[in-house]
């Protein structure tokens, strides 16, 4: 066994663990960046990228098929599903080769391949080849598709995000499991490319929605697009041919293949955090700072998807980089930096699409709501796309503190939004701007005088 010294230990070369890495070398610390898998990010791999690819072709097939409504006739839209996928495998491909040429120039002695686990506070085992001793070490270790109970021991009859974008063809038939971002993205792509889609959730919102109104929209849109099945869970699943029967209370059918969309829980398990003294949770997530991303008094960092606090990629980024240049300041005795959080932002890559700023509604808090439709907004009706609305929400006196929306395009709104939140502007200041005609922008116009005018 190898024994080496460093000054940060970095476990995980995703997104956080990459960006952790470069800010603790660019502070001038020695620092280690431990990878067991294939690398290349889940965003590139089987997340973000592959994800959008399958929703962009799939977008494209739906607007070929409703062309009718602008008196355009396009006969004879067949996807050919093999194509599809084989093109999504190619661009990914390059996005993946794009994660790895921008290590190229990290030093390669900085760089380990194998599973790290803590030995103790401050040391790390890597496989059975490397023992690693830290200053400080950062956890981004990311997060794994959860398999629901009854579907365990079905084996490749199952997918997850991370076989889906593997498979030859598309299925005929599909259950998603799970109506979280990736359930509703996926389901959509899959049911606008010709597969009879079915989604299961045992909750009642789509897509993280809270707002009352937005999750009433939202379900009516969708399950006009596949086979909704909202307060539903999945009770057996048993081999059926070459696919699958599910049972749930009331019902029960065969699908070609059951996509598991149930959730991401953190990668902690198994990474010996017992033996480095953190405070560990009911479920083995260590206490941490979400602000300096430290583990309480430790010389433990966490960052991006591992943490589950914000599981978005510019999180992962951000978190990154301050968990990074933090253990190298650690490590040169230094105290650690606590920046401002930025304001929450999420969204899904929906048709309509679901935006989500600083945290959304919360039925607690006795906000203010400013509303718009997209039901009778121009632009939206020009575009054959007048669904949705948007509720903006903010203390009384008029700061702005989040908003809620599904709708075309929303999220350009939901940036303006977000960006207007963090800078602490209020209704009458943010309505102050130009909003163009005729702009989908116009909604947030239409919402924020809502909103003033309710204030007084
Ligand atoms: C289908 C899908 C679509 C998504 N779409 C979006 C989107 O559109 N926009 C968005 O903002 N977010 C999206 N996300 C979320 C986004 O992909 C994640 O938030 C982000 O990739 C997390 O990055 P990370 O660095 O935390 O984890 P990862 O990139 O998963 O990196 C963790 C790394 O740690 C390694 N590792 C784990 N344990 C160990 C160990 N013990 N030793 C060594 N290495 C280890 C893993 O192999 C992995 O390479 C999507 C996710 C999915 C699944
Ligand atoms: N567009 C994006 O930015 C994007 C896209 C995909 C994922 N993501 C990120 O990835 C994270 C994970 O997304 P996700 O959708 O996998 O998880 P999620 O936790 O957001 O949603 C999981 C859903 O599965 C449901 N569920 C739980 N147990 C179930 C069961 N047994 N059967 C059926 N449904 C069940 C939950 O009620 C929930 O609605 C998100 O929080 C998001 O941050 C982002």
């Amino acid at each position: 066994m190898r024994e080496i010294d460093c000054d940060v230990a970095v476990i995980g070369a995703g997104t956080a663990g990459i960006a952790a890495h470069r800010a603790a070398l660019a502070d001038g610390a020695r620092s280690v960046l431990i990878e067991q898998g294939p690398g290349g990010t889940t965003c590139a791999r089987v997340g973000c990228m592959p994800s959008k690819l399958l929703i962009h072709a799939a977008e494209v097939a739906h607007t070929a098929r409703n062309a009718d409504a602008f008196g355009l006739r396009v006969a004879d839209v067949r996807v050919d599903g093999p194509a599809v996928l084989k093109r999504l495998r190619r661009l990914r491909d390059d996005f993946v080769a794009s994660v790895f040429e921008g290590l190229d120039d990290l030093p390669a002695e900085s760089r380990l391949m194998g599973r790290a686990v803590f030995e103790g506070p401050e040391t790390l085992r890597i496989d059975d080849h490397t023992r690693l001793r830290f200053k400080a070490a950062v956890i981004a270790t990311g997060s794994s598709p959860s398999v629901p109970e009854p579907l365990r021991g079905l084996g490749e009859r199952v997918l997850t995000t991370d076989t889906v974008f593997e498979i030859e063809d598309l299925p005929d038939s599909l259950a998603v499991l799970g109506a979280g971002p990736v359930g509703l993205e996926l389901a959509q792509a899959m049911a606008r490319l010709g597969v009879r889609v079915s989604v299961f959730d045992p909750g009642d919102s789509l897509g993280g929605l809270r707002d009352p109104d937005l999750t009433g929209a939202a379900r009516e849109i969708f399950s006009s697009a596949f086979d909704l099945h909202l307060g539903t869970e999945i009770e057996a699943g048993e081999p059926d041919g070459e696919g699958v029967r599910l049972s749930w209370k009331g019902g029960s059918g065969p699908f070609d293949r059951v996509l598991s969309a149930a959730g991401r829980p953190p990668n902690v398990h198994g990474l010996g955090l017992e033996a480095t003294g953190a405070t560990l949770d009911e479920r083995g997530s260590p206490a941490f700072d979400s602000r300096s991303q430290r583990c309480e008094d430790t010389r433990l960092f966490i960052a991006g998807d591992a943490n589950a606090d914000r599981p978005i990629l510019h999180e992962a980024s951000r978190q990154g980089r301050i968990a990074g240049r933090n253990a190298a300041r650690l490590a040169a005795g230094e105290g650690v930096e606590r920046p401002e959080r930025w304001v929450m932002l999420a969204m899904v890559f929906s048709q309509p699409q679901i935006a989500s700023v600083g945290g959304g509604f919360d039925p607690e808090a006795g906000y203010r709501v400013g509303r718009a439709d997209f039901c009778d907004q121009g632009r939206a009706r020009v575009m054959d796309r007048a669904q949705g609305g948007l509720r903006l929400y903010a203390e009384p006196g008029g700061r702005l503190v989040g908003a809620e929306m599904i709708g075309p395009e929303v999220e350009h709104l939901a940036h303006l939004v977000a960006h207007a939140v963090q800078d602490g502007l209020d209704a009458k200041t943010f309505r102050d701007r130009p909003f163009y005609h005729p702009t989908l922008e116009e909604a947030l116009d239409t919402a924020l005088a809502d909103l003033i005018e309710r204030d007084g």
